[in-house]
């Protein structure tokens, strides 16, 4: 069975039975109704996917992977923080008329900064440490930048990724400060996984393990009943990865550079309601 799905499952059931509500005070995110999306959170979630025995994807429902990817090529291939280059409509609703969702995510890993080997943006850097001195143990994205959030239409979420290469493994460590757990865990574990395996492909290492680190893990009230369906659910083997093996640049993947083979999962007959 999937061992994203056993992760899954026992995160749900943690934050069901010990976490806390937040019915009791004022919050930001409402539902498109206007109604305030209260929920259930739970600090400090760390879980560990060990991405050289299987892909980390629930079969619990599908988790449309592809569209994943889109989402964080726009961010860290195309560094693009308007919508218009982004082929999915998950960012919608935070965007201003002209589809910019301001110094936000892929805003942020496209400014340069000053090395003593040239002025390189995050992503950059990280190819240049990982091709130049993978022993490093600085490199690191960090999206959340102080200084740009009041122009952030959304403050980033899953924020910062820290990559080491111990042995020939090239491992990272995600952390997040706000998950939804219905609408967004297996989807940032997804695309942050595929960043490690095409990082990996690319510049000769092993994928290593990814241990995904979230402060406030959460469910919204209106994905409760949800949730305790899903993880009731029947599971199912995790699919195989293939990674084309000729891509030897970061930003020559594409979605279809991966393939997933046997990929089941539950029927799934409910609309995700998003918290704006
Ligand atoms: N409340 C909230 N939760 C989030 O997860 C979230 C935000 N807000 N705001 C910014 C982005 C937008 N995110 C989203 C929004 C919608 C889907 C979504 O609709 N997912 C569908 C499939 C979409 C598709 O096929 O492209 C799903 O079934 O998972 C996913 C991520 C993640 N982020
Ligand atoms: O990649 C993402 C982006 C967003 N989220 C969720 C986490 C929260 O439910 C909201 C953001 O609201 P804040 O009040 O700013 O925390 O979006 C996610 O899970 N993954």
């Amino acid at each position: 069975m999937s061992y994203a799905d056993k992760v899954f499952v026992q995160n749900i059931n943690d934050i069901l039975e010990h976490g806390v509500s937040d019915r009791d005070l004022d919050v930001r995110p409402h539902w498109a109704d206007g109604t305030p999306a209260h929920t259930i959170a739970l600090f400090g979630l760390v879980n560990r996917y060990d991405l050289s025995r299987e892909f980390p994807i629930i079969t619990l429902r599908r988790t449309y992977w592809k569209s994943a990817w889109d989402e964080i090529s726009w961010i860290w291939q195309k560094k693009s923080s308007n919508i218009h280059d982004l082929s999915g409509h998950v960012w919608d609703e935070w965007a201003d008329e002209n589809g910019s969702i301001g110094k936000a995510y892929g805003y942020q890993m496209g400014v340069k900064h000053h090395y003593p080997e040239g002025d390189m943006d995050q992503v950059d850097r990280v190819i240049w440490c990982l091709k130049n001195d993978p022993g490093s143990r600085r490199i690191l994205t960090n999206m959340y930048n102080h200084h740009d959030l009041s122009e952030m239409a959304l403050y980033p979420c899953a924020y910062s990724m820290t990559f080491t290469v111990i042995g020939n493994r090239l491992n990272a460590v995600l952390n997040q400060r706000s998950q939804d757990m219905l609408t967004a865990n297996n989807w940032n574990v997804v695309q942050y996984a595929l960043i490690v395996y095409a990082m990996a492909s690319a510049y000769g290492f092993e994928p290593g393990e990814l241990i995904h680190v979230i402060a406030n893990a959460h469910i919204y009230d209106r994905h409760v009943e949800i949730v305790r369906e899903m993880a009731a659910g029947r599971q199912h083997e995790a699919p195989e990865l293939w990674v084309d093996p000729e891509v030897k640049d970061f930003y020559g993947f594409s979605r279809d550079s991966f393939r997933l083979d046997g990929y089941e999962y539950e029927e799934f007959h409910h609309e995700i309601e998003v918290a704006i």
